[in-house]
């Protein structure tokens, strides 16, 4: 264990971090590793296309996601469950494009690991060699540990996802999982499984703030927490969510940054007025 500066949260051995410092070389899991050993905390956002991911990239976020939320926040399906492995590398392969620094993480969609590791690796190659990701991310705690297995020994790095696990809304629903004695000793089972399998990091999502503490003072892996309290090594929310261009009522554990629909639709209004009044376009956006 290096020390670390509280007042600061950056190393103090020289070494740089993960967010606040200033490589320029892209982000690996090993850096994800020694964060954690130094106690680091670090910030992960969704990403589905290469201009909002330069963005983010710009902005220091070390780890992007192409979530599987494109399929909700993208694309306009209801849920993540009709995405499809083609839609995932295209829109993996641009966020790839349009970072330099960020380490990307390409969410393998339902039914493209299912079937067992032989899927997961062809799969997850897939994501490797055409889109350009550091690592893929599958959902499952015990019932994903041979994927998960498999595509480490095959050089993959692979994040893990537990509690809630969208791509099952039809059997779980959008439910708080890890309350009550029972559940929690399953979620306990699912972290220590997807570790003991190879993972790099693990996602707790809609997990009890107590529960997932306890979950990230046992693990060596990073927890990545969404909806699961203040105490995970890393906190991912959905970029859409955050900045306020999704539509509707936000999960409670949503902070909102900024309002971009209000910002988007003020802006797309005062263009339409100006072509409707004939004040756009001006002599200065005329050419002659
Ligand atoms: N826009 C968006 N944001 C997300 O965080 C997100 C997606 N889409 N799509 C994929 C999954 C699905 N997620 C979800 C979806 C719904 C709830 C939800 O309804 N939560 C409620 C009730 C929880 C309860 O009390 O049991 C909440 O208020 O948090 C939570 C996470 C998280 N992910
Ligand atoms: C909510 C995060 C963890 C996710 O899996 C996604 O955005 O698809
Ligand atoms: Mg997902």
């Amino acid at each position: 264990m290096t020390q670390l500066s509280a007042a600061q949260n950056k190393p103090s051995d020289g070494s740089k971090a993960l967010y606040g410092g200033k490589g320029t070389r892209r982000i690996t899991v090993r850096d994800i590793a020694l964060a954690k050993e130094r106690g680091e905390k670090w910030p992960m956002l969704t990403a589905y296309d290469a201009m909002t991911a330069s963005v983010f990239d710009e902005a220091g976020i070390p780890v992007l996601l192409v979530g599987d939320s494109a399929g909700n926040c993208h694309l306009g399906y209801e849920t993540t469950v009709p995405v499809t492995l083609d839609q995932m590398t295209m829109l993996a392969a641009a966020v790839v494009r349009g970072t330099t620094r960020s380490l990307i993480v390409g969410d393998l969609p339902f039914g493209s690991y299912q079937e067992g590791p032989v899927q997961a690796l062809r799969s997850a190659t897939r994501l490797v060699k055409d889109a350009g990701v550091g690592a893929v991310k599958l959902e499952g705690g015990e019932r994903s540990h041979e994927q998960i297995r498999l595509l480490v020994e095959a050089g993959i790095p692979v994040m893990a996802h537990i509690g809630l696990t969208p791509q099952s809304v039809n059997a779980m629903g959008y439910r708080v999982q890890g309350r009550g004695e029972e559940a929690a000793q399953q979620l306990l089972r699912d972290a220590k499984a997807v570790q003991d399998a190879g993972a790099f990091a693990v996602v707790l999502e809609l997990v009890p703030a107590e529960l997932a503490a306890e979950v990230t003072r046992i693990l060596h892996i990073p927890t990545v927490g969404i909806g699961a309290g203040p105490e995970t090594d890393a906190q991912v929310l959905v970029w859409t969510d955050m900045l306020g261009l999704t539509p509707g009522r936000m999960p409670k554990f949503v902070k909102k940054y900024a309002d971009l629909r209000e910002v988007m639709g003020t802006a797309v209004k005062s263009f339409a007025e100006d072509v409707v009044g004939g004040t756009f376009p001006l002599e200065e956006h005329s050419v002659h």
